[in-house]
């Protein structure tokens, strides 16, 4: 496959993780059976702590919201005022957290609750955050050559950090020059880039995105930010139209930098 330049004028790399650094299999496989599996044991050990009372309060923040833009059933607009009973109120928020997941969410109030929850799966050596073998010497070129690289999931910060300081090629996190979740905006709205590229002090230009998803790429290109759409085995595919739009990549070797061999 011919070498995708990146555009003499960017020195940022902007990555997403699930089916671009990561293969979403890790993600769907493990990560998130790891949470439908756990949730209502974790919130019933973790039910009094101050992190877990914020998360429950933030997913019923959401809930409430959702409710107002009807975009849930009753059953998953939970009110805890209302529950005497603990066990009542923590199957409710089990719930909601299922039912967000099975509609494949990327509310700030799950992530949240998400990254929390993988913190003892990570350190414990249950899970090891997968990347692809492409990624880790690539970025390493990349850094070598002065260019900045920062993260851009819907997962939590805390869960992007779990993922790269714990992950099958060891703690890679010296890789990273920082790191952004939906606390900036959803990826799917172009705000969202202008506003990265703002808390780096780049114009929006000098940054590449790199995604599976073109939803994203679109959003981040109507910023002005360029893009490629990244192709792994399992990406959703992409129409004829996707295609020939966008600049194409199967690995992060294949990225041809300014002034480099
Ligand atoms: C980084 S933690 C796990 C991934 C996750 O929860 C997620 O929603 C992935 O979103 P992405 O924006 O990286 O595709
Ligand atoms: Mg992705």
């Amino acid at each position: 496959m011919a070498k995708v330049a990146v555009p003499g004028n960017g020195n940022v790399f902007l990555l997403d993780i699930e089916g671009t650094t990561t293969p979403i299999t890790f993600v769907k496989d493990v990560l998130f059976p790891y949470i439908k599996d756990n949730v209502q044991e974790y919130l019933s050990a973790h039910w009094e702590e101050d992190e877990c009372k914020q998360d429950v309060h933030l997913l019923k923040k959401q809930a409430d919201d959702d409710s107002k833009h009807h975009r849930s059933g009753p059953v998953h607009s939970f009110d805890q005022t209302v529950h005497t009973d603990e066990e009542k109120a923590i199957q409710e928020v089990v719930d909601n957290v299922l039912w967000q997941m099975a509609e494949d969410r990327k509310t700030t109030a799950l992530k949240q609750l998400q990254g929390h929850m993988w913190r003892a799966a990570y350190t414990t050596g249950k899970i090891r955050g997968e990347v692809y073998e492409d990624v880790v010497p690539a970025i390493r070129k990349w850094r070598r050559l002065g260019m900045k690289v920062y993260i851009y999931s819907s997962g939590s910060v805390e869960a992007q950090k779990l993922l790269f300081g714990y992950s099958t090629e060891g703690n890679v996190l010296e890789l990273f020059d920082g790191h952004f979740d939906t606390n900036i905006g959803a990826k799917v709205e172009s705000k969202s880039y202008q506003r990265i590229a703002e808390s780096i002090g780049c114009s929006a230009d000098n940054i590449m995105f790199l995604t599976d998803l073109t939803r994203e790429a679109k959003a981040a290109e109507e910023a002005g930010v360029k893009v490629a759409v990244v192709v792994r085995p399992g990406n959703a595919e992409l129409t004829e139209e996707e295609k020939s739009h966008y600049k194409l990549i199967t690995s992060f070797s294949e990225l041809a930098l300014p002034g480099s061999a």
